[in-house]
């Protein structure tokens, strides 16, 4: 029985594809067969593709950035690094969630142990002018991760995203602390603090690893 677990995040830039390529290669090592999408991305430069979520998930799971690559785990690519739902009017590739989500669907179909959904931006962040990344959530079947920072401001980011999960009815699978480059306040003591908010969710933290 496969697993499909959605990477969501507090914010833009907190460390969804830094701990999705991490499980990723985790995940392979030990033997299992993983799949990942990273189906809408901004600001994608097919010049810079290296340096893209969908090129460092390509590399994760050991596949070349060729077109048939990049467009096989991201079909909604936007030029723009803004919102998808300004991107896609600015571009005039509008965004439409039920195809977003069958494309999902279809995708995890395939035959893999794994499949990592990595999302865009924070929880609600808009698609188009009515649907935002948690409705992309609630139309698919799956384990929920939630990347924050250990970045001062983060609790508060941390427990409004939690709240608006558990308003939903959506339960966190994990939450996931990706040590913060800059006013970190640190791994432990921010996970100390919302474990005290969030005794059933299992928290676990990724120290800063400097980029080689
Ligand atoms: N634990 C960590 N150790 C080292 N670098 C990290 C860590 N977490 C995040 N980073 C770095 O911080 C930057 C932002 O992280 P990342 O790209 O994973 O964010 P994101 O949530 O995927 O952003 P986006 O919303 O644009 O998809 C990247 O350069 C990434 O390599
Ligand atoms: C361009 C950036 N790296 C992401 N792909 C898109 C982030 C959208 C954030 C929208 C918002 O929450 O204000
Ligand atoms: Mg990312």
């Amino acid at each position: 029985m496969s697993r499909i677990i959605f990477v969501t995040s507090t914010g833009t830039g907190i460390g969804k594809t830094h701990v999705t390529c991490e499980a990723i290669r985790n995940r392979i090592n030990s033997g299992f067969l993983v799949n990942a999408l990273k189906p809408i991305i901004s600001g994608f430069d097919p010049a810079e593709v290296e340096n893209s979520d969908t090129g460092l998930l390509l590399q994760a799971l050991g596949r070349d950035s060729s077109e048939e690559n990049i467009a096989a785990i991201s079909p909604w690519r936007f030029s723009a690094p803004l919102s998808p739902d300004q991107a896609a009017v600015q571009e005039d590739q509008p965004l439409d969630l039920d195809a977003l989500v069958e494309f999902c669907k279809t995708s995890c179909r395939d035959d893999y142990d794994y499949h990592f959904i990595e999302g865009v931006g924070g929880l609600m962040v808009p698609l188009n002018d009515r649907h935002t990344v948690l409705d992309w959530i609630k139309a698919l079947d799956c384990d929920i991760w939630l990347v924050a920072g250990t970045y001062l401001g983060s609790l508060s980011h941390t427990l409004t995203a939690c709240d608006v999960l558990h308003h939903h009815d959506i339960k966190l699978s994990q939450l996931i602390l990706s040590e913060s480059a800059e006013n970190s306040v640190g791994l432990q003591q921010t996970a100390t603090t919302l474990g005290n908010f969030l005794q059933k969710i299992p928290i676990t933290g990724i120290r800063r690893q400097e980029e080689n």
